[in-house]
């Protein structure tokens, strides 16, 4: 190629990287945020500086509130209590201090909403969706309640008077707003941090779907917690400052539960899981908030301007304001280009380039002995035992098959097996340990990593997304580390490359076909470097040349050391493959032997194979004279 046919094309990539979202978002981020800077030097009007600093206090609250709802999915109802908080915190150790300089009890209200924070994050580790929302307003109502009746402590519904600001009155609010500037943009830095790491990562994958979460090794109560705290730190310190600048508190406007709701839908307006969203949200609400105050009548006006903003955004912007502006921009810029629809998968590099992440065994090296022993292991649902008393063991470097007819319980035995269901009695002995009442992501780190029978990937994530979210161990360090770059970003393309699947690396996991989210699914618990891969139903649904592939793939990574369980109702797919087979009827394991034995097995032949696989028994030679 020549060189001016090489540089022809690249004014037009040039001005197409100008106009999109990403480089438009940034502009007008970039000017907003100036103008936040210059705006009390740009106006004196008190009325407006009020609106502007009551916003940015709205502003943290949601980015705050974003690390919870947004990423983690878990809609609180109870964030505005972290800005009363902040705000009973400065004003309890003002007043009994007062010779200390107030702003030294910002940081300390920050402090003092992470704590509450933590406690409250323990107590609703295990409620999720409704009676999630539910805890966090019966947790916004007590804290008003101890503030109304800790009268030693608050002044009861008297409230409280913080000390008068000293310095300048030229300049009265200009301390409160770069406070709160200083603050929220903290609080921006570390959504944007979070959203970076594989902490993010699993919190989105947890919003997503939390069970499959679990199952590539998210330690749910860890990471649930620590958003907990993440959203509150600097909302507890932007309550601080808004209790110094309203130098009067009390329980019933520290507490009211219009500022969460307030707080809610400047998160929902703006967009959830954005950076700005939650900014622009609060920018928006907050004066809309005003005009209903001071010319509308207040009071009911506002709530019916609230409630009717909620019902309007759920309808009609359901992901938000900047997503919905977002999607237009890309549509009107991707207009009439071929996206990735239809492009073949690809052939899949070797599993040779793999070393660095999935560990390569010597098969000769590979002792005689089971790798999973499962004994005696029962499930009832209600009166139904869909497992019961069930044994069968997977030796070491096998490909094994789990057979059996429609309900015969094989996916609830890999449900048992990874702990996303709990087993009423039976042991699982892992690679010489007991699993027992050890939870999912422990299981996935300590080597069992599963598919499902109908793909379970992040939908919202991006291809490449989806397998970097796999945490193969736990760590806090790890938990910090930027999930899409460096050494897990080239092993997740790796193993992409593997499964053909490299080039919709950047393609949203719910846009793609059934067959290809197999393949990505098998590169994501690969991740996992697991030492059992349990697969249901790996050719279910995907067209025969995929089956083969898939069968390709299985037999080369177990060529490698990699030990399967597979659950498959494709006969020859099972019996070309698996070796042992166990066949499961009832819940209950009916017979265990070679394909040749269980093709030749009466009664599985009844119970499951019917006549088509009856193995004709070899006729006897005629002599030869
Ligand atoms: N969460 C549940 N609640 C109630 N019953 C369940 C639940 N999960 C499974 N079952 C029942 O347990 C039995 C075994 O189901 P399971 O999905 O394990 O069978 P399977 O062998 O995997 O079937 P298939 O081959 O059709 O996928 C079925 O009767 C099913 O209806």
């Amino acid at each position: 190629m020549n060189a001016a046919a090489s540089a022809a094309p690249a004014p037009a990539a040039a001005s197409s990287r100008w106009t999109s979202p990403l480089w438009i978002g940034r502009a007008v981020a970039a000017l907003g945020a100036a103008l936040l800077l210059l705006y009390p030097v740009l106006s004196d009007d008190a009325y407006y500086q009020n609106m502007v600093i009551l916003s940015l206090v709205f502003a943290v609250g949601a980015s705050g509130l974003n690390v919870i709802t947004g990423f983690a999915g878990y809609v609180s109802l109870g964030q505005g209590a972290f800005i009363g908080l902040g705000g009973y915190t400065i004003g309890v150790l003002a007043t009994r201090f007062p010779d200390t300089n107030p702003w030294l009890w910002v940081p300390v209200a920050g402090v003092v909403a992470a704590l509450v924070a933590l406690v409250l994050g323990f107590v609703s580790l295990r409620s999720r969706g409704p009676s999630f929302v539910i805890i966090t307003v019966a947790f916004l109502f007590l804290v008003q309640v101890v503030a109304v009746n800790w009268v030693s402590l608050t002044n009861g519904t008297a409230g409280l008077t913080l000390p008068l600001p000293t310095w300048d009155r030229e300049i009265i609010n200009w301390p409160f707003y770069y406070a709160l500037v200083v603050i929220l943009a903290l609080q921006l830095l570390m959504t944007w941090w979070i959203r970076r790491t594989k902490f993010g990562m699993g919190l989105i994958a947890i919003r997503e779907d939390e069970t499959k979460a679990a199952t590539i090794g998210i330690a749910l109560p860890t990471e649930k917690i620590l958003a907990f705290v993440a959203s509150t730190v600097f909302v507890g310190m932007a309550g601080a400052v808004y209790g110094y600048y309203l130098t009067f508190i009390d329980p019933r406007g520290m507490f009211s539960i219009l500022i969460s709701v307030q707080i809610v839908l400047s998160l929902l307006i703006g967009g959830k899981a954005t950076l700005w969203g939650p900014v622009v949200g609060a920018f928006l609400i907050e004066p809309l908030n005003e005009i209903a105050n001071n010319n509308l009548g207040g009071g009911n006006t506002r709530l019916f301007l609230f409630g009717g903003l909620l019902v309007l955004v759920v309808i009609f912007l359901p992901r938000g304001l900047l997503p919905a502006i977002e999607s237009f921009l890309e549509r009107r810029r991707t207009r009439g280009k071929a996206g990735l629809v239809g492009q073949r998968i690809g052939t899949g590099g070797s599993l040779a380039s793999l070393t660095d992440r999935v560990q390569v065994v010597d098969r000769s090296q590979i002792p005689d002995r089971p790798l999973l022993e499962v004994t005696g292991l029962t499930k009832h649902f209600g009166g139904l035992k869909a497992v019961d008393d069930c044994s069968f063991t997977v030796p070491e470097g096998s490909i094994t098959g789990l057979i059996g007819p429609n309900g015969s319980g094989k996916t609830t035995v890999f449900n048992l097996l990874t702990d996303t269901i709990r087993a009423d009695s039976g042991t699982i002995v892992f690679d010489g340990k007991r699993l027992d009442g050890t939870p999912p992501w422990k299981r996935a780190h300590a080597g069992l990593g599963r598919t499902f029978q109908i793909t379970r990937l992040f939908g919202e994530m991006t291809v490449l997304e989806n397998v970097v979210a796999v945490q193969r161990s736990f760590s806090v360090g790890q938990l910090g580390r930027i999930a899409v770059s460096g050494k897990e970003a080239a092993a997740a393309e790796e193993l992409l490359e593997f499964v053909g699947m490299r080039a919709f690396r950047d393609q949203r996991a719910h846009a793609l076909s059934y067959g290809q989210q197999k393949l990505v699914e098998l590169a994501q618990i690969l991740m996992l470097d697991p030492k059992l891969v349990l697969l249901d139903e790996p050719a279910g649904g995907i067209n025969p040349v995929l089956i083969e592939r898939m069968g390709e793939m299985i037999r080369e990574l177990n060529s490698y050391g990699k030990t399967f369980l597979i659950v498959e109702h494709n006969m020859p797919f099972v019996l070309g493959l698996c070796d042992p087979i166990n066949v499961l009827a009832r819940g209950r394991t009916m017979a265990t032997g070679t394909p040749d034995e269980i093709q030749r097995d009466p009664a599985v032949i009844d119970a499951y194979l019917g006549d088509d696989f009856r193995v004709e028994p070899a006729k006897p030679r005629k002599a030869v004279s």
